[in-house]
């Protein structure tokens, strides 16, 4: 495969990779049984619920309690209202956490090299992530750093870890679509369109939980081989 990254005014780094995944990830989906596409034309995105048990919600809920800090975000300079969650990287060498990656990245296809570290996430009360979109700004010195590392993201698994008493769906406001947390159940989405640009239709957010506690884990795909 040849693609022309080499100048610096191409809008769409990664382009041809982008949209070769997206469509493999596509089908693969498309048909399987246990997976339900979200109706709306704009974004490629995919649920399957109970796609852990229970059980490995729990297990998944004490490592994310041993890993948990404030999060970060992308830019740094967003005002700290933004992202109040608290979240950290869980350990991949825990045999149970591969156990999980490789279903999630048999379930999507996609090579396990692609996958970042899961990360896992908690919110309290009150707490949110306002909406973003989980691609790196083309032309931003974030992705001039991340393209050295994997380049830009392709697709977004997470899972839900528990019922939320109150709050805490994660919306997306352009396309209309509000997901209510259900234990077990996993949401994956293209971050690019079919031609491999970035897609803004996938801006979302994490709305403030009102009662209750919200465990959720989340894997990002490269659009190449994830790492230094
Ligand atoms: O917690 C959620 O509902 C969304 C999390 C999210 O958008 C992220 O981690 O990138
Ligand atoms: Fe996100």
């Amino acid at each position: 495969m040849s693609s022309s990254r080499s100048s610096k005014a191409d809008p769409a780094p990664d382009r041809a990779a982008l949209a070769e995944i997206g469509a493999q990830v596509c089908e693969r989906l498309d048909a399987d049984p246990s997976v339900y596409r979200v109706p709306v034309e704009q974004i490629d995105i995919f649920v399957v619920q109970e796609f852990l048990t229970p059980a490995e919600c729990l297990r998944f809920i004490d490592l994310v309690d041993m890993t948990a800090v404030p999060s970060s975000v992308f830019d740094k300079d967003k005002v700290s209202r933004f992202r109040t969650s608290y979240s950290g990287d869980v350990d991949r060498n825990d045999p149970f956490v591969g156990m999980i990656e490789r279903r999630i990245d048999d379930l999507l296809g996609i090579d396990s090299s692609f996958g970042e570290t899961v990360q896992g996430q908690r919110y309290q009360p009150g707490q949110e992530y306002q909406g973003h979109c989980d691609w790196f700004p083309p032309q931003s010195d974030l992705f001039r750093t991340e393209a050295k590392m994997g380049g830009q993201r392709s697709w977004t698994a997470m899972i839900y870890l528990n019922d939320v008493e109150a709050g805490g769906i994660t919306e997306f406001p352009h396309v209309g679509v509000s997901v209510t947390p259900r234990q077990g159940m996993l949401l994956a989405w293209n971050n690019a369109h079919a031609n491999g640009t970035p897609n803004t239709y996938t801006m979302h957010a994490a709305k403030p939980v009102e009662r209750g506690v919200k465990y959720v884990i989340t894997k990002w795909y490269r659009s190449r081989r994830w790492g230094y």
